[in-house]
């Protein structure tokens, strides 16, 4: 195994900027004219020697358009989406989108046409939620989001989120419906016939009746409405409307007690119900990208399902992400995370369980966890909650979007904004804009803080890797490169480089459509898919004259490279 750091600048370009001048002329001042750096690691000592010499193995002679040197291949193409190809050659690469958006996919959004004025509007992740719909609903959103990456070449992932047994509303006869101030209404765990009588609510668990007690505070979706327990018949639950609000269908529901949530029955639940294990079949046999588990409780549930998926799916690979959503998953929150291949700030039930002024400290708490142990976050709920019913966001919800931005989440969430409200492709410009200013004032700033990172290979050539990946970051940094290149089969050097939330982005290219996808979850990657070989000269040649054909990147333009083939960092300037 190769583990070589190589440093190549063509003496003819080295002189496009400044800056790129005066790192030549330090290289220069090392006696070295296309200097190659190799880095040897040295296994009885476990750490690596760096050895400079003048082996030009790379010269300038190399880079030739790519037909010539990389016949193997079939002819040059490369897979990119057309609103990313835009956005490089209107802007530059440098001022790509890190953050990553998701849109919860509902009645508002799933026709082709909405879908697709998503997808141009930068959605990187499609989330349909099992709490709603039939299989055959959800089933055509994923035909369509995949026949659009198919016809048009976006990347969007898919991505299931499952409904979890806590104790939540049923069906309304309207789409919502508003609860007063004062108003009596009933919740009922007997089994209606649509449609309900007036002012009555089902509830889908049937000890809801016995479990609550008169006097019990009862919160809907996490206290947007609240009524309290006045009388209990039988299995009617008679309550009294004490702050008036939107009652929407399914919405989950919490009693609380002496100022305590009362949740001794929930924690009894399963995390994964028999409906949910059904709805996971589903996803596993539609292919979606990532399954979200609602109420994670401990890594356990976490461990069960990667491995019923694993043994069920094939090689195909979905990724599982855990929904922070409960008293339990914070207790939890290191083993849960450690065990996920994500995590979800799922803000509108952790609302309903814990005060709502250990929200932000949580998500903040959250995030950073997620970036050390290398796992992609999404802070999610009530975003741009207004711009369910107006066109324009509140102060307060952009300023909201920008602090999630600045903790460099990898993703925020659209939920009801994107799935039934009134302006989906507004708000989803909302996010990008506001992503696109925080991310830009951040660097020039320089504002951020570095944050200590530590080690989590599990092996040595995972070490390797961790190391390449860490230094290759900074030296982007330090040498103010154009982008960061990464080859990857798996996605986890790309992942690695992404954990270092570089200045500039990272173009990460892959073998797979599947890997490409959920590349899409994580800040600052830029997925291609493109097919390559051992052969980092013949790749990096043919994705320069790939991408300069596009328009994409232009000669000049400092790039490093790296590679979980070879192990190597490489600083080219694209001739
Ligand atoms: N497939 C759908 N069909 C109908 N309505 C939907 C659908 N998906 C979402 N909605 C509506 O959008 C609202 C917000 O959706 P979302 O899925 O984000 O709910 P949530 O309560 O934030 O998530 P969760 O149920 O996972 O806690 C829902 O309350 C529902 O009214
Ligand atoms: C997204 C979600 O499940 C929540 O915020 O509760
Ligand atoms: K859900
Ligand atoms: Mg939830």
């Amino acid at each position: 195994m190769a583990q070589s750091l190589r440093c190549f600048v063509p003496p003819a370009l080295a002189g496009a900027t400044e800056r790129r001048r005066c790192l030549f002329s330090q290289l220069r001042g090392a006696g070295v004219a296309s200097p190659c750096f190799t880095l040897r690691p040295r296994r009885q000592t476990g750490r690596i020697s760096a050895t400079l010499s003048h082996t030009q193995d790379l010269d300038s002679t190399a880079l030739v358009p790519s037909a010539a040197v990389d016949g193997v291949f079939s002819s040059g193409s490369i897979d990119v989406d057309s609103v990313t190809e835009a956005e490089m050659k209107e802007n530059g690469f440098r001022s790509t989108r890190r953050t990553k958006l998701v849109c919860t996919i509902g009645p508002a959004t799933c026709g082709e046409e909405q879908l697709e004025a998503l997808a141009v509007g930068g959605m990187n992740v499609a989330r349909v939620n099992m709490c709603h719909g039939t299989h055959e609903w959800h089933r055509e959103v994923i035909r369509r989001v995949r026949q659009l990456n198919e016809e048009k070449g976006y990347a969007v992932a898919v991505m299931m989120d499952t409904e979890g047994s806590e104790i939540h509303m049923g069906d309304l006869p309207t789409s919502s419906a508003r609860a007063e101030d004062g108003e009596v209404w009933t919740f009922s765990v007997r089994h209606f016939n649509q449609p309900l009588p007036d002012r009555t609510i089902s509830v889908n668990y049937d000890g809801f009746a016995e479990d609550v007690k008169v006097g019990d505070e009862l919160l809907v979706d996490g206290g947007m409405v609240r009524f309290e327990v006045i009388e209990k018949i039988g299995p009617d639950v008679r309550c009294h409307c004490t702050d008036p609000g939107l009652l929407l269908p399914r919405a989950n529901l919490t009693f609380w007690r002496d100022g305590s949530l009362v949740r001794e029955r929930n924690a009894m639940l399963p995390t994964i119900s028999s409906k949910d294990w059904l709805d996971i079949d589903f996803g596993i046999a539609e292919g979606v990208d990532f399954i979200a588990v609602s109420f994670v409780k401990s890594a356990e549930v976490i461990n069960h399902l990667k491995s019923y998926i694993a043994a069920r799916s094939r090689g195909s690979d979905i990724a599982v992400i855990a929904k922070i959503e409960s008293i339990d998953s914070l207790k939890n929150l290191e083993e849960i995370i450690r065990a996920s291949d994500g995590a979800m700030v799922a803000r509108g039930d952790l609302g309903a369980q814990i005060p709502l002024e250990q929200v932000p400290s949580a998500q903040q708490r959250i995030v950073k966890v997620c970036r050390q142990l290398n796992k992609p976050v999404i802070v999610a709920s009530q975003l741009l909650e207004s711009m369910i019913e107006y066109p324009t966001p509140t102060r307060a919800e952009v300023a909201d979007v920008s602090e999630a931005v600045r903790q460099r989440a990898d993703a925020l969430m659209l939920s009801g904004e994107s799935a039934m409200g009134q302006y989906p492709e507004k708000a989803l410009t909302v996010l990008r804009s506001v992503s696109l200013r925080i991310e830009r004032w951040w660097r020039e700033e320089k504002r951020y803080e570095a944050m200590e990172l530590p080690g989590i290979a599990s092996s040595f050539s995972d070490s390797i890797s961790e190391e390449i990946c860490n230094s290759a970051a900074k030296m982007a940094n330090n040498l103010g490169v154009d982008a960061l290149f990464v080859y990857t089969k798996t996605g986890h050097m790309a992942s690695l480089l992404s954990r270092s939330r570089p200045d500039c982005p990272i173009f990460a290219f892959t073998t797979t459509t599947a890997v490409r996808r959920r590349l899409n979850l994580q800040w600052g990657l830029i997925p291609f898919r493109l097919s390559f070989s051992e052969d980092m000269e013949s790749n990096l040649n043919r994705t320069f004259s790939l991408l300069k054909a596009r328009g994409m990147i232009q000669p000049g333009d400092l790039v490093i490279a790296v590679s979980d083939m070879l192990q190597s960092i490489q600083v080219i300037t694209v001739p």
